[in-house]
């Protein structure tokens, strides 16, 4: 039986990826705002605090199962900014141009270009469930002033993996997803999800 799952999420980009990465594995996913679900507040400092708030939010409006990704780009030579705030960095409304031009100005006067993708992901079987599923992943790459590629989003243009000589917006959706931050994440997830 395909399990019916709510993405607790109103990011065009991270809906894709989940429907890469789970639509293999038989849930029938459906994004919040299919069902009007508004945008939940993430008034915390920590990426597991807003993730959970937004699994909780999507799964008590829609009386089904959420999962829900609080994700973001920390920068060592920043102390890890902008890190929980990544979606907002340079204010509201939310621009990836805009974070991406603040990124680059801030970190200029720095050597130092380290930086990681990091990611929560909470499941919910329902919206007062006492047992969330929780799983991370974390990807480590560096910021680059210079943008390259067009896949992805957010600050995808911008981090490279120096390994692969690649900016993650130049990576195909396949190539990103099997390493990225959320992919291990999720993979992580489904794992515990077998055996819970
Ligand atoms: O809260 P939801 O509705 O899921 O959407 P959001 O975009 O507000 O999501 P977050 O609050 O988790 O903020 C995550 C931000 O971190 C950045 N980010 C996270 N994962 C990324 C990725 O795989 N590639 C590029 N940027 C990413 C991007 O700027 C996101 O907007
Ligand atoms: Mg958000």
């Amino acid at each position: 039986m395909t399990q019916k799952l709510i993405l607790a999420s109103n990011n065009a980009g991270k809906l894709k990826e989940f429907g890469e990465l789970l639509g293999p594995l038989g849930f029938e996913l459906h994004a919040q705002g299919e069902f009007n679900v508004p945008e939940a507040e993430e008034p915390y400092h920590t990426f597991i605090e807003n993730a959970l708030t937004k699994a909780r939010h999507a799964a008590r409006l829609t009386g089904l199962p959420a999962l829900a990704d609080d994700s973001g780009v920390c920068v060592n030579a920043l102390g890890g900014a902008p890190g929980v705030y990544s979606a907002r960095y340079a204010g509201e409304p939310k621009s990836d141009a805009n974070n991406n031009a603040k990124l680059i100005a801030d970190l200029a006067p720095h050597a130092d270009k380290s930086a990681y993708y990091y990611c929560v992901l909470v499941f919910v079987r329902h919206a007062d469930d006492p047992q969330p599923v929780i799983a991370d992943g974390r990807w480590n790459g560096e910021i680059v002033a210079e943008a390259r590629g067009s896949n992805g989003f957010g600050y995808d243009p911008h981090f490279l993996i120096p390994s692969l000589g690649k900016h993650t917006a130049e990576l195909s959706s396949d190539e990103k997803n099997a390493l990225s931050h959320r992919g291990q994440a999720l993979r992580a997830l489904v794992e515990k999800l077998k055996s819970a």
